[in-house]
């Protein structure tokens, strides 16, 4: 019998697999980090080799005594934007994965500024014209190295982001595909076509050879045998950016619901339901999901170091020697003692979108004591958070009325509780963290008819905790006009 469905969710510092059963409870799982790579400052890479190795001891682990028979499918959930080419003939990475941090095609996206393609990188697909994704960095890459550009040419260089690599892998080289939700992080493809859109591709000098077939979220990617079982092999059969995953594991089905997952980075995605939004103010339009024909959309707005504060307060600074401390110790002091801290470490996101921007920690005096820091580095979670709800209520007109959050650091019950009283709504947090891997299993899920349909996914989410606020709105505009005056020293 059917029994399973197996996601892996390949993310920025480690690989998971997560059995799931038909509750959309978690059987079993296992989940490794992997090396980070940081050449030079602001430059941040990964070793495609090792993610893939990873990934499938984590799948092998996770599925340990399990019968590939007793798995309807598996659905893929990853990393977006990182940026990955290898050999169509041996299958090797050409080149370290580029990872969605890394700043190295900043030059090139001021040259693409100053030659006026920031409106039609903006109209044609959602995005705003920054080294975040993957279309500069691709760019890049051929750019710098010439053997590369002349196989991707002749078609035997292969674009992918980690999606696209591990379909690649688990169907032993024989599929070259991507979802249309992690296509639509590239820069490269328009989302009002649902193509590739060739005026980019010419502009960036990126030969279509190279780029993969796009799919629908929820279907059939191709087949694997590695886990053993008859000879079809095991359906890959559902595929989502992280965060597009995690607003479908959330059960955001509906139009105006929004979550916010607090992995490495921040990232809260609203679903807008079957039209793309355009932001004026920094949110990114970007494509939910496919599920059938019917494609759903959804604004975003990107924090890009969250969790990584704290994983520098541990590797960096070495202030505290695991993330899980940081609770306790932010709560062992009344406030910050009057500290802010701005974690541009990758420049800032929304809305500021400025690839050069650094992090600072402001207000720093003899009495300050390491538990101001921690606490000043989670705040900082929360208020990158509150800055970009804010833009999307001010450009909607509509507050929201709570909101769903997941990710690594919401187990972290002192940030749950002031991002509560930061924004003035209750904070909800399902029993199920595994929201992403979650999300990528309810698309493979879909579609080899292990659950009949959204309905029955919706009545699947429990919750877990409620974070109700506890301030008042002096508080919250006394602190924000705190937060807002330390980000401003920095831009
Ligand atoms: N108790 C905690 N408090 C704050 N941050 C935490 C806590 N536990 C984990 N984190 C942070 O969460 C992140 C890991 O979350 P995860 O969702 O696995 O991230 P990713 O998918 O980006 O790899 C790390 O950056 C880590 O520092
Ligand atoms: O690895 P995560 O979960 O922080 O997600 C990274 C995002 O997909 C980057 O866009």
């Amino acid at each position: 019998m059917k029994a399973y469905i197996v996601a892996l969710d390949q993310g920025t510092t480690s690989c998971r697999a997560i059995v799931f059963d038909k509750t959309g409870n978690i059987v079993k799982m296992a989940q490794r980090e992997f090396t980070q790579f940081f050449p030079q400052p602001g430059w941040v890479e990964h070793d495609a080799e090792e993610i893939w190795t990873v990934q499938l001891e984590v799948l092998r682990q996770a599925t340990e005594g399990i019968a590939a028979e007793a798995i309807a499918a598996i659905g893929i959930t990853n990393q977006r934007e990182t940026t990955v080419v290898w050999d169509r003939t041996t299958g090797k990475p050409l080149h370290r994965a580029i990872v969605w941090q890394c700043r190295r095609s900043s030059s090139i996206c001021e040259e693409l500024k100053t030659g006026g393609f920031e409106e039609t990188v903006r109209s044609k697909t959602g995005l705003v014209l920054d080294p975040y994704f993957s279309g500069t960095k691709l760019k890049w890459l051929l750019c710098e190295h010439p053997s590369i550009r002349e196989k991707a040419e002749r078609g035997e260089a292969l674009f992918g982001t980690i999606d696209s690599w591990l379909i690649w892998n688990l169907t032993g080289g024989a599929v070259h595909a991507t979802d249309i939700s992690n296509a639509s992080r590239t820069m490269l493809y328009n989302i009002h076509t649902l193509d590739w859109d060739d005026d980019i591709l010419a502009e960036f000098g990126i030969p279509r050879a190279m780029l993969p077939e796009v799919k629908p979220c929820s279907g059939i990617f191709g087949h694997t045998s590695l886990l053993g079982g008859d000879e079809a092999g095991i359906p890959i059969a559902g595929s989502a950016g992280d965060q597009q995953a995690a607003l479908f594991g959330q059960g955001c089905f509906r139009e105006g619901m929004a979550k916010n997952t607090y992995g490495t980075g921040c990232f809260i995605l609203k679903n807008t339901g079957g039209k793309p939004v355009a932001s004026q103010k920094g949110l990114l339009t970007t494509i939910a999901w496919q599920v059938g024909d019917e494609v759903t959309y959804a604004l975003e707005g990107s924090v890009f170091i969250a969790g990584a504060v704290i994983q520098w307060l541990r590797d960096g600074l070495g202030l505290i020697s695991h993330a899980g401390e940081t609770e306790a110790i932010a709560s062992s002091v009344e406030d910050t003692g009057g500290v802010y801290f701005v974690p541009a470490f990758s420049g800032l996101g929304t809305p500021y979108w400025d690839p050069n921007a650094r992090g600072l920690i402001s207000g720093l005096t003899r009495a300050t004591r390491k538990e101001h820091i921690v606490r000043a580095a989670l705040e900082a979670i929360a208020y990158q958070s509150q800055e970009v709800l804010q833009v999307m209520e001010e450009e909607s007109g509509i507050h929201l009325p709570e909101l769903r959050v997941d990710g690594g650091a919401v187990k972290n019950g002192f940030l749950m509780q002031f991002q509560a009283d930061l924004l003035g709504v209750n904070v909800t947090r399902p029993k199920v963290n595994e929201t992403t891997a979650l999300g990528a299993a309810f698309l493979a899920g879909l579609s080899v008819g292990f659950w009949s349909g959204q309905e029955e996914i919706e009545r699947l989410w429990e919750l877990d905790q409620t974070f109700v606020p506890e301030q008042d709105e002096q508080f919250r505009e006394q602190k924000y006009a705190g937060w807002q005056k330390a980000v401003h020293l920095q831009l």
